[in-house]
């Protein structure tokens, strides 16, 4: 199995492309959900977030949920707090992601991709991803979408932007760009035409090959000490 990176600025549609790739038996790890999850009452985030000197309660609903827009507000106005909750969430972030990869490749998955926001910014997976595919629009077109499905400002949505990575720079760095400024429809085409170069490919055996050695090397080293210890004895 190998990995594939899918990044692109806020509102650009990373969800939307997992979703045409999920339609085509493609399994995804989306960073964004992971990330809610981790965070749900009760859990190590959760307790730390809520016994940290930053957040206080007036962070957290009558329920005892994460207030997320209260917290969005405070950390894209306030990089300190950002870098604090970064440091609290991103680990379990990380670990849950890595449980997930190694979940698809015992089940012989071709490859999976991972929807990570702030890949190429802040993930640690980067130097693992095989290829990695950028999504991006316009700056208006992101505004404009993001207004549609969330109460947020332009402010809002400016702000959070200008915390991630320029849409240029990301492209310099993609292996595959998708223009998402068309319909959906346009985008499907795109990314059925990637899909297909993926399939095509046979890195998953190089992947495969390299594990395989990996564990006969193991094996036969483990063995060797074995022998070596009954024949002192
Ligand atoms: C600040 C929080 C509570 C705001 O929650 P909210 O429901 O409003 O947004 P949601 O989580 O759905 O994120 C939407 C988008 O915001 C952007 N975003 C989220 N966190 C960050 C961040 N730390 N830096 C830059 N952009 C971010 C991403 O483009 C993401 O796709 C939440 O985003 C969060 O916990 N962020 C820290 C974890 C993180 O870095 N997540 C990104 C995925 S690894
Ligand atoms: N080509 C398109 N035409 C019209 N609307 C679109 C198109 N692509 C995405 N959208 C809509 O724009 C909004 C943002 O898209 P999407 O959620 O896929 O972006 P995202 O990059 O995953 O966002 P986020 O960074 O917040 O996770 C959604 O409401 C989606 O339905």
């Amino acid at each position: 199995m190998f990995l594939v990176g899918l990044t692109g600025s806020i509102g650009t549609g990373k969800s939307t492309i997992s979703q045409i790739l999920l339609s085509l038996g493609v399994p995804i790890i989306d960073a964004d959900a992971i990330a809610r999850d981790v965070v749900l009452p009760n859990t190590k985030a959760w307790k730390r977030i809520r016994d940290s000197p930053v957040f206080g309660p007036e962070y957290f609903t009558a329920e005892g949920e994460l207030d997320r827009n209260a917290v969005a507000k405070k950390v894209f106005a306030d990089e300190n707090s950002r870098i604090h909750l970064e440091r609290i969430v991103h680990p379990e972030i990380r670990a849950e992601m890595i449980r997930k990869i190694i979940r698809h490749a015992f089940q012989g998955r071709h490859f999976v991709v991972l929807d990570v926001p702030l890949l190429f910014e802040k993930s640690p997976l980067l130097p693992f991803c095989h290829k990695v595919i950028v999504v991006t629009c316009s700056r208006q077109k992101q505004i404009e979408r993001v207004k549609i499905r969330s109460k947020w400002t332009d402010e809002e949505i400016i702000r959070r932007t200008d915390t991630q990575m320029p849409q240029d720079e990301k492209i310099k760095r993609a292996n595959y760009v998708i223009d998402n400024n068309g319909t959906i429809s346009q985008t499907e085409v795109q990314v059925k035409k990637i899909y297909a170069l993926l399939k095509a490919s046979k890195f998953h055996w190089i992947v495969r090959g390299v594990f395989a050695t990996g564990v006969l090397l193991l094996v036969g080293s483990i063995w060797a000490f074995v022998a070596f210890i009954r024949w002192i004895l």
